[in-house]
Order: C-alpha cells, then structure tokens, then sequence
C-alpha cells in the first residue's frame, strides 16, 4: 500500500438527490479510468439505504459490465434470500438487471455465520487488492461497513466476525478499515439530518470508525446539506 496521504475531497451538495447523481457519475468516471488502464473494474459496494438510488442509477446506465467485479464491504448474518441483506439490496436495485458474469459478482456467505463468512471472504478478496473503489455509507452513530463504535477487531485481519452490533442483526461480516482503505477512491457517502450529529464529531476529531477510513489515491466525502454541521 501506498505510505502517502491520499487527496480528501470534501463535498456539501444542496440535496440527496444530487448526492446521487454525483456519486453515481464518478463511479462511471472511475470504471472508465480502471477499464482503460487494466482492463477489469473492481468495486465495493455499500448496504443500508443511503445508496440505493445510486444503484437503481446504474441500474439503466449502459455500459459493458463484462469487466466489473463486485464486492461487499460489509454483510447481515441472514438467510441468503433475506430482504434486509445488502447483497438482496444490490441485486434487487443493480445487478439483477444487467449482464454482468455471476462469477464476477462476490457476496459474503454470512449465512454460515461470521466466522467463517469472515474466513471465506478473506480469501476472497486477498488477492483482488487494491480495489478501484470503495463506496461507504455511514450509520447515525458513525459506523460505517459494520465497523461498530466501541468494537475492537484484530487489525491483521483482513474481514472481521462482528458480534453484539448495535443496528440488527447482532451479528454481521465487514472488511476491516485497512482493507476498505486499500482502494484508489474511497467515496463515503451521508444524507439526512440523522447523520449530522456524527459528522460533527468525526470532524471534531472524535475517534469514530468512520474516522479510521482512508485511501490510496482520493478520499471524497459526499453529503446532502441536511447532513452537514454547517
Ligand atoms: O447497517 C448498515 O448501515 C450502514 C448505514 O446504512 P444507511 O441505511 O444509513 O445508509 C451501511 O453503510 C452498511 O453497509 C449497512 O450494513
């Protein structure tokens, strides 16, 4: 990975909707970047809400989807069909309704519980680093991915089993803050009024999950002016 500090962007855009429309622009800017400089495009994904309309987005762009891979940054110990599963969100809002590879799509099999979800996905993903682009929501409390306030995690591990999350389920599977930091971009993505209090004490300096993200090449944090201190 590289040692140098990335380049922060930090962008208040009027509403969520041109959160969106940004957000989902620059992933097509960087699927270009990615497709001509190597050929293949590989993104983390976010869950929760935040970004489904950006997905529904993707959803009718046109482009070749044979040379996008697909991760999660974090999963729900569920049933696989379960509706309140990230991979069920992305399917049903993106990738359900385009030609993308089935292989080249990559969930965590957190149906079989975290730990060996966790075990499983590091394999998975050790030799898919550094990603182009990880996109990240953030929770009311400053999580983001289902990296928990007050959780400790051993930080040689690639993919962490989470237990006792405050947000059900108790029990979830997240790519570790180095992990979803070795990406070119990283684009954290806030709306709502709900999320203000956290934005401030990450700005703050207070020692939030949220806080421990970063990125190889350009970390852009995105918020609608409901989510913003200012
Ligand atoms: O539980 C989760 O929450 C966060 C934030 O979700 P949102 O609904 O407030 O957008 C999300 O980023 C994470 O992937 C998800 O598992």
């Amino acid at each position: 990975m590289n040692n140098s500090s990335p380049k922060k962007q930090w962008l208040v855009e009027t509403d969520s909707s041109v959160v969106a429309q940004k957000s989902f622009q620059m992933i097509l800017d960087a699927a270009k970047k990615a497709l001509q400089e190597k050929g293949i495009f590989r993104i983390v994904l976010a869950g929760g809400t935040t970004p489904e309309r950006i997905y529904r987005m993707l959803a009718e762009a046109r482009c070749d989807w044979q040379n996008w891979e697909i991760f999660l940054g974090d999963e729900r110990c569920l049933p696989e069909t379960s509706a309140e599963r990230n991979s069920q969100m992305a399917m049903q809002t993106w990738l359900d309704h385009i030609d993308i590879p089935a292989t080249n799509i990559h969930f965590m099999p957190s149906e079989l519980g975290a730990e060996t979800a966790a075990t499983s996905y590091a394999e998975t993903i050790k030799n898919k680093m550094p990603f182009d682009m990880v996109l990240l929501g953030m929770g009311e409390d400053g999580h983001t991915a289902s990296l928990f306030p007050g959780h400790e995690h051993d930080e040689t591990e690639l993919v962490h089993a989470v237990h006792n999350a405050p947000k059900p389920p108790a029990d979830r599977v997240s790519l570790s803050a180095s992990s979803l930091s070795n990406s070119e971009q990283v684009l954290i993505i806030i709306t709502g009024a709900g999320k203000r209090e956290s934005v401030k004490a990450w700005n703050q300096g207070e020692s939030l999950p949220i806080a421990s993200i970063s990125a190889i090449d350009t970390l852009t944090v995105m918020l609608d002016s409901d989510a913003s201190p200012e």
